[in-house]
């Protein structure tokens, strides 16, 4: 393709680390400018919070890590160098700007308070005569297909699901060509974990996340699960597990870091339903993806509010901050030893299963009543996968602020004696301590 020689089109790469299905590289390719792309590693992302706790621990540091240097070696093929700082957006974006004459900035469109504050101090700081352009990508149904307005999304997932199943498509994917190879010489580098502030680990030897960062990685794992192992056929019956790599499919730190689409996901099950089978299972990942967009359609609809005690609902209880309580359940030093080993399992991998989850948090904010934002931010600082939709979204149901119509309780005896019934989970994260 010929383009435009002396301007250059950036591109902001943020949480959408993948070439393929891009929708906002392939927007900025058809500015027709050589294309640049950028991903800043922001140190307001490592820093430790109020709540006493990094923002972003090691494990996620490190995914991200390896995501941003799979995309650097994607973007290559493509002829597209990236460049990538430890620097707040604000600062090396402005700077490159400087020194190559940037006409476009192409990202992610945002919604949340931090990501839209870093966007508004960007556009403070170049020249007026940069255009901006910002494009959803984070969602499997994009909020333009949608007929009904923001403000009317359903409160109650199934109306939600049903209303968006019925009216609303998910769009193709596309391909990112080649393109013409530029003459820029980028000396950037990516930082270690020892510049963001940590020592290098090794890899729990059990963890249920075995996996690596990176489009490539994700792309792998789509295959295995989907087309090789076909596990997607069992999943339902599989999904409440909590040992092992295949209980579920384990896509939702590529999804958080967006080196893969839920696109992407949603058309390799429709291709996997036409060539193979077809059931409640293939059906049921689909659904579970439907969950995910519920929670960003919430974070779109009610803004700031998901991150207010009150929640969503404005539902005042009587929240308590218990310090000793707090640092209990993070240690995983509890009277219960089913919220014992999953906080165990987050600790040391990074990782917790959905049922765990649910559990954990139940048990923070129901029975200890303990202010759910603490339990939420520590999730933040540790979960591989943390996603601000997902994570907030979840925390708001399972604490009585937000979408559950029936503001359940978690009865963790009861939950460990259905799921862990011979023990083996608790056995696992709660023994090896002892030798650790
Ligand atoms: C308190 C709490 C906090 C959570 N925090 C996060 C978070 O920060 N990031 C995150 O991605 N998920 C979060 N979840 C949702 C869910 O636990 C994880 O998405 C899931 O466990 C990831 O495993 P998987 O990819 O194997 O999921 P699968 O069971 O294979 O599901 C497939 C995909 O569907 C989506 N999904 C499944 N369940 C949910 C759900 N309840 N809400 C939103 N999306 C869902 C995920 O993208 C997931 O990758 C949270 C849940 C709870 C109860």
């Amino acid at each position: 393709m010929q383009t435009k020689q002396n301007t250059y089109t950036l591109v902001w790469f943020t949480t959408n680390l993948r070439i393929q299905d891009n929708t906002v590289l392939a927007h900025a390719l058809k500015l027709n400018h050589p294309l640049i792309g950028i991903y800043c590693f922001d140190p307001r992302h490592y820093e430790t919070t109020t709540y006493g706790f990094k923002k972003t621990e090691k494990y996620r540091a490190r995914f991200t890590i390896e995501s941003v240097q799979d995309l650097k070696n994607q973007l290559e093929s493509l002829n597209i160098p990236l460049f990538t700082f430890y620097e707040k957006p604000e600062i090396a974006i402005p700077k490159l700007c400087k020194t190559y004459s940037i006409s476009d900035i192409c990202l992610q469109k945002e919604f949340t308070s931090e990501e839209t504050q870093t966007i508004q101090n960007l556009k403070a700081k170049v020249s007026k005569h940069t255009s901006f352009h910002e494009l959803y990508d984070q969602f499997l149904f994009h909020p333009d297909d949608v007929l009904i307005h923001v403000n009317n999304i359903p409160k109650v997932f199934t109306n939600f699901r049903k209303v968006l199943e019925k009216t609303c498509a998910v769009r193709s994917l596309f391909k990112i060509e080649k393109q013409d190879a530029i003459k820029i010489k980028n000396t950037t580098t990516i930082p270690n974990l020892k510049i963001l502030g940590f020592s290098e680990f090794t890899t729990h030897t059990q963890t249920a996340f075995p996996f690596s960062g990176g489009e490539t990685a994700a792309q792998n794992r789509l295959n295995t699960y989907v087309f090789e192992t076909k596990k997607i056929g069992f999943y339902k019956k599989t999904r409440n597990g909590l040992l092992g790599t295949d209980y579920s499919s384990k896509f939702s730190a590529w999804l958080a870091n967006g080196c893969i689409s839920a696109r992407q996901i949603y058309w390799a099950i429709k291709e996997f339903e036409r060539t193979e089978f077809k059931n409640e299972s293939t059906y049921w990942l689909i659904f579970e993806l439907i969950w995910r967009d519920f929670f960003k359609f919430i974070a779109l609809q009610h803004g700031n509010a998901i991150f207010k005690i009150d929640g969503i609902n404005q539902q005042s209880y009587n929240w308590k901050t218990n310090p000793t309580l707090i640092k209990k359940w993070c240690s995983g030093a509890t009277p219960e030893r089913f919220v014992n080993a999953n906080m165990m399992e987050l600790n040391k991998t990074g990782w917790m299963s959905n049922r765990g989850r649910q559990n954990v948090a139940s048990y923070f904010a129901k029975t200890l009543e303990l202010d759910w934002r603490v339990g939420a931010a520590y999730f933040e600082s540790l979960l591989i996968d943390y996603d601000v939709h997902s994570n907030y979204g979840n925390w708001l149901y399972v604490a009585g602020v937000g979408n559950d119509p029936r503001n359940r309780t978690f009865n963790v005896k009861l939950q460990a004696d259905r799921y862990d019934e011979h023990g083996k989970f608790q056995k696992q994260w709660l023994q090896n301590t002892l030798f650790e």
